[in-house]
């Protein structure tokens, strides 16, 4: 049924002679009545009764048909209009969707197949998504299709610059124990009149290494003397040992260097535009640090991010789950995987300026793997901040403000806020505001797929503030806007055991569950 509705709208909104045709017909119809008048008026005249009376029915059917066409004309005008904002609003995410995925928009030399034609950026755009269906099978998700990194462009980049190829790896969602390639993207089936849900539950999903893991970032937390100690003593395991590529920030590699030459080996990326092809080089992240590092590297990465290993070197580790001092075994392990991995979802926020709203550029895209929050600043007004939902009034915000998390960042300041914890794997936005002043409004969870959009009214008494997991503060001026959306690029991060167990040891150990003494059987008791 779908497939022949969607044909048909998109036949509706591209097909210009449709378009076209509309208007001859509204035209002659306009006509038409014109001509019914001129053809009646003199012979109208001098008439008996009946045939007034039928001039004036035929008069009210041209009427008819004249108001129809206009009804007509106007809705293709409306349609035009929508088409049109359609088409802008294409272009827009395309020129988005290249400036951070498109290796040629960073310069790498493409195959020639898939250079041809890409003026067309769309063509481009295609190209690669059709691949990634061509990819995808039956069989679980493979790296190229996560990555968009094709074989052919990974081999054709491998040789041009150099560089070993990238490792490939597998996902496979499996059921208490269970392990199975089937990855149903079908979430509902319906079949002779009965609606049924896949099932789904308790999956989790196992990382396997189709080839081996040859480059590992190491990312750790700045001004920590034991976490720079660690990070020399597992650089130089990595090197010796397990013979990998590292990459370290530029920052690191400094300090590696004064400690000894030996580390002459660590590369590293001169600027921001090499550092947003990191994702093409790197087959691990390793964290040394708290929350705040595992944020941190995950920020780096604009795109698609590879598997993320976390190691606890903070005070209070919810994504974090490897101990630093089992660092050996811990990698050992998962070098040679499978892994269990927790997909943590992020989502993407626009800030829509009202200065800027008749241009096609918009700020820059941020990702966040725990919120984003939008409060008062330093102003001593309420916020007062109008929040839909798909253009669906929720509510107006007037408070401290508002918190749009995403599962992970449930345990974050959401919870903090007064927002459910919920588990990272579930898809969904978190909708938590901060110190409301109204008694009834509670904290809300939204689906993966819808937008959010918190407006800051034109006649709002202050300006508001907003920051992506606690940084990069921006103003937001009374007109501009905030979009807030699931992004298609979650950061997968290893699981100690598995995403649930994970999840509840953080909450067990993070907020102190279960420490209270349990009641002894030795006292009163219902008889
Ligand atoms: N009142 C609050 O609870 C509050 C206020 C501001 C920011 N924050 C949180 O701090 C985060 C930034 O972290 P940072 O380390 O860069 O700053 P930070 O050094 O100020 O640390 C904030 C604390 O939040 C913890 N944290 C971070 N992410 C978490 C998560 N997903 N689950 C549970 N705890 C988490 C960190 O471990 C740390 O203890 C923000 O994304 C925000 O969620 C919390
Ligand atoms: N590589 C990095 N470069 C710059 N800033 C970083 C880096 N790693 C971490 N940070 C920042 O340093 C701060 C502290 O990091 P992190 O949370 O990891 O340590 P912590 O505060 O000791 O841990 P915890 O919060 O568990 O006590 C965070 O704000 C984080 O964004």
């Amino acid at each position: 049924m779908y497939p022949f509705q969607l044909k048909s709208n998109e036949n509706a909104s591209v097909s210009y002679p449709q378009h076209e045709n509309g208007h001859v017909d509204s035209i002659s119809l306009l006509s038409s009545e014109k001509t019914v008048q001129e053809l009646l008026e003199p012979a109208i005249q001098g008439m008996d009764g009946n045939l007034v009376e039928f001039s004036e029915a035929l008069r009210t059917v041209a009427k008819a048909l004249r108001l129809a066409a206009e009804g007509k004309a106007c809705a293709q005008a409306d349609a035009a209009e929508w088409k049109h904002k359609y088409e802008l609003e294409r272009e827009r995410n395309m020129l988005l969707e290249h400036k951070v995925l498109s290796p040629e928009e960073h310069h790498c030399d493409l195959p020639s197949e898939r250079n041809e034609g890409l003026s067309n950026k769309e063509d481009a755009t295609y190209q690669a998504i059709g691949q990634t269906l061509k990819c995808c099978g039956k069989n679980g998700i493979c790296t190229h299709e996560i990555l968009r990194d094709g074989e052919a462009d990974s081999d054709y980049e491998s040789v041009k610059n150099g560089r070993k190829k990238k490792a490939s790896f597998k996902l496979a969602w499996y059921c208490k124990g269970e392990s199975s390639d089937q990855y149903k993207h079908d979430v509902v089936s319906f079949a002779r009149g009965n609606i049924t849900t896949a099932e789904r539950s308790s999956k989790q999903i196992s990382l396997k290494w189709e080839t081996s893991p040859q480059t590992v970032l190491v990312l750790t937390k700045p001004n920590s003397t034991s976490v720079r100690i660690i990070c020399a003593e597992m650089i130089r395991w990595l090197k010796q040992h397990k013979k990998l590529d590292i990459f370290v920030e530029p920052r690191v590699r400094s300090e590696l260097l004064t400690e000894s030459s030996f580390f002459n080996f660590v590369h590293t990326w001169e600027d921001d535009k090499e550092a947003l092809l990191l994702h093409t080089k790197v087959d691990l992240v390793v964290t040394l640090g708290g929350d705040g590092t595992v944020l941190w590297g995950a920020s780096l990465f604009k795109g698609p991010v590879p598997p993320v290993v976390a190691f606890s070197l903070g005070s209070l580790g919810f994504m974090t789950p490897f101990y630093s001092e089992h660092y050996k075994e811990s990698l050992d392990a998962i070098l040679q995987g499978p892994i269990s991995i927790t997909l943590r979802h992020r989502l993407q926020c626009h800030v829509i300026r009202e200065s800027a709203k008749h241009e096609l550029r918009l700020d820059e895209l941020t990702l966040v793997l725990n919120e984003v929050t939008i409060d008062r600043g330093i102003s001593s007004f309420l916020t007062n901040l109008e929040c839909y939902c798909d253009h669906n009034f929720v509510t107006t915000v007037q408070g401290d403000g508002l918190i749009l998390s995403t599962t992970s960042g449930s345990t974050a300041y959401s919870l903090a806020a007064g927002g459910s914890m919920v588990h990272p794997q579930v898809p969904g936005i978190l909708f938590t505001p901060i110190c409301p002043h109204s008694l009834s409004f509670r904290p809300l969870i939204f689906p993966e797929h819808v937008t959010v959009r918190v407006q800051i009214p034109a006649n709002s008494r202050s300006p508001a503030w907003v920051s992506f997991d606690g940084k990069g503060r921006k103003k937001l001026e009374p007109g501009d806007a905030l979009l807030c959306s699931m992004a298609p690029w979650p950061v997968p991060t290893a699981c100690q055991v598995d995403s649930t167990s994970d999840f509840l040891r953080s909450i067990h150990d993070g907020l102190h569950w279960n420490l209270r003494k349990t009641q002894s059987f030795d006292g009163p008791r219902d008889t």
